[in-house]
């Protein structure tokens, strides 16, 4: 064991009224979602960029098709919209306001940018090519929202799309109800609340809601061993902490298959892929005007819940061992497209639990009482994160994988092998520590047995599966 120094400055009041701060900070009330519920409505001098995104979705707030649904999106935004950087300039001390006009201008970049697409794959064609060119009015201002709250000049999960796109209808509910609860911008169905754009972005919502628990029991886990002397028993409560807000968070991810249907996924995603590793965007994308890019071309990988900071938290935490191919490279690039707070805080947890020799201390030993607790509790929070990567590489198989032959998600990872690549070395993680630990000898208790019994199945289902998609897609293991 070590000692945690420096600590992180995690909120345990996250200041919702103080806009001098980023919307996004890691908190133990509010988890990873932002401080404070986001900003619905911008400032009047950015009244045509609203109007442009109320009438973008394919099906608008008043039920009439809109811009998208004809194809005039692109020609809208290069006859309407002004240049408004110098408008966005004024608000930099206001730093939710910058982030939710960083949303507004990424959800118009991604339309402006993917309509193309959108309207080939209506007709059958497959995406084609993307537009290559960002306008000036777009580029320039989504570029100094980026600069500003030190995100990437293209849509993210947290930033934009998922965790900073919902409104409350009765504000005094709060996220408790989730049917209190609406998406600010969508691009197809989405302002529909029971359509499956909006079920498939308020699960990543109604999920995050919990993770101030997450963050709580990680923080307690460090705190219990770099204690002086450290507490196993502080530590047990930790992870039997973790383990209950995991399986709460992965209740509301069951959720997903009622509120947002499989066979309609792939429409609104046209809207979501990003501009690497597409075929849609072999050249990349020019910002017009942004001398910064100095007029090369640029390239951003799309939202993904890759980005969101639960599963990573825990993987940290427990030290997880990732194998080292190309495709754990791609987990790690995902890390720049998180809030800078997320991705500092992860960082932290990596580097504190490491210091402390978390790992090591709670496993290891086997003098002190309770450690057959922290080992079979260590394997059941395991079983979360297995779980959790079981049912998404099932949505992956269901959502994608069956009715689209494009390769890359819309975070550009490889679809057949990418999410298999985490979800093994988790089930291997599980494996290696139950193997020794001593297996059924341990005496972890029936549980836990029958969790490894479904591991060691779960592994070759997967391994057969995995196989029989990379056959029919002449992809390479
Ligand atoms: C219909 C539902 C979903 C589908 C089809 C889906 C699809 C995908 C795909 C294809 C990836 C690969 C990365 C990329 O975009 O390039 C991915 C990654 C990921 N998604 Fe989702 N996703 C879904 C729901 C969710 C939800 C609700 C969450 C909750 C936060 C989530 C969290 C993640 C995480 C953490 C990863 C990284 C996986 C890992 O580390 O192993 N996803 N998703």
């Amino acid at each position: 064991m070590g000692s945690v120094t420096p600590s992180f400055p995690v909120l345990t009041d996250p200041r919702p009224e103080d806009h001098s701060l980023p919307a996004f900070m890691v908190s133990t009330t509010r988890g990873f979602l932002p401080r404070a519920d986001p900003i619905v409505t911008l400032p009047p001098e950015f009244s045509a960029l609203e109007s442009l995104l109320q009438r973008m979705p394919i099906r608008t707030a008043s039920g009439e098709p809109g811009l998208l649904a004809q194809g005039k999106f692109g020609e809208a935004v290069e006859t309407e919209l002004p240049d408004l950087t110098e408008e966005v300039e004024k608000y930099k001390h206001d730093l939710p306001m910058v982030n939710a006009l960083y949303r507004d201008y990424s959800f118009v970049a991604s339309a402006y940018l993917l309509e193309p697409c959108h309207l080939r794959w209506l007709k059958g064609e497959g995406y084609g090519l993307g537009r290559e060119r960002l306008p000036r009015q777009v580029a320039r201002p989504i570029w100094k929202c980026a600069e500003i709250c030190k995100f990437q000049p293209f849509m993210e999960y947290a930033g934009s799309y998922a965790l900073y796109n919902y409104r409350l209808v009765d504000p005094s509910l709060g996220l408790s109800d989730p049917t209190n609860v609406r998406l600010i911008r969508a691009f197809e169905h989405g302002l529909d609340p029971s359509s499956s754009e909006a079920g498939f972005v308020l699960v990543h919502i109604e999920m995050a809601k919990h993770s101030g628990l997450l963050v709580s029991a990680a923080l307690d886990a460090l705190a219990a061993c770099s204690s002086q002397p450290p507490s196993r028993t502080q530590l047990n409560t930790a992870l039997s902490n973790m383990e209950s807000a995991l399986k709460t968070i992965n209740a509301a991810m069951e959720t997903m298959w009622a509120r947002s249907k499989p066979m309609e996924y792939t429409s609104f995603r046209t809207f979501i892929f990003g501009i690497t590793s597409q075929p849609m965007f072999p050249n990349g994308v020019i910002y017009e005007g942004v001398d910064e890019f100095e007029g090369k071309p640029q390239r951003f990988r799309g939202e993904s819940g890759a980005n969101d900071s639960m599963v990573p938290l825990v993987d940290n935490l427990l030290g997880v061992e990732m194998p080292d191919t190309p495709l754990t490279a791609i987990l790690k690039d995902f890390r720049r497209y998180r809030p800078s707070n997320h991705r500092e805080f992860l960082e932290w947890v990596k580097d504190a639990a490491e210091t402390a020799n978390l790992k090591k201390w709670a496993l290891e030993t086997d003098s002190e009482e309770g450690y057959l607790e922290t080992r079979a509790l260590w394997l059941k929070v395991l079983h979360q994160i297995r779980d959790f990567r079981w049912r998404h590489w099932c949505f992956a198989r269901e959502y994608i994988i069956k009715r689209t032959m494009h390769p890359t998600a819309t975070g550009g990872s490889p679809i057949v092998t990418w999410l298999p690549n985490q979800l093994g070395a988790v089930l291997d993680e599980m494996e290696r520590l139950y193997g020794k630990f001593g297996g059924e000898e341990a005496k972890l208790g029936a549980e836990v047995d029958g969790i490894m019994d479904l591991v060691r199945r779960q592994r070759d289902m997967l391994a057969k599966e995995v196989r029989k998609f990379c056959e029919e897609r002449g992809v390479k293991e």
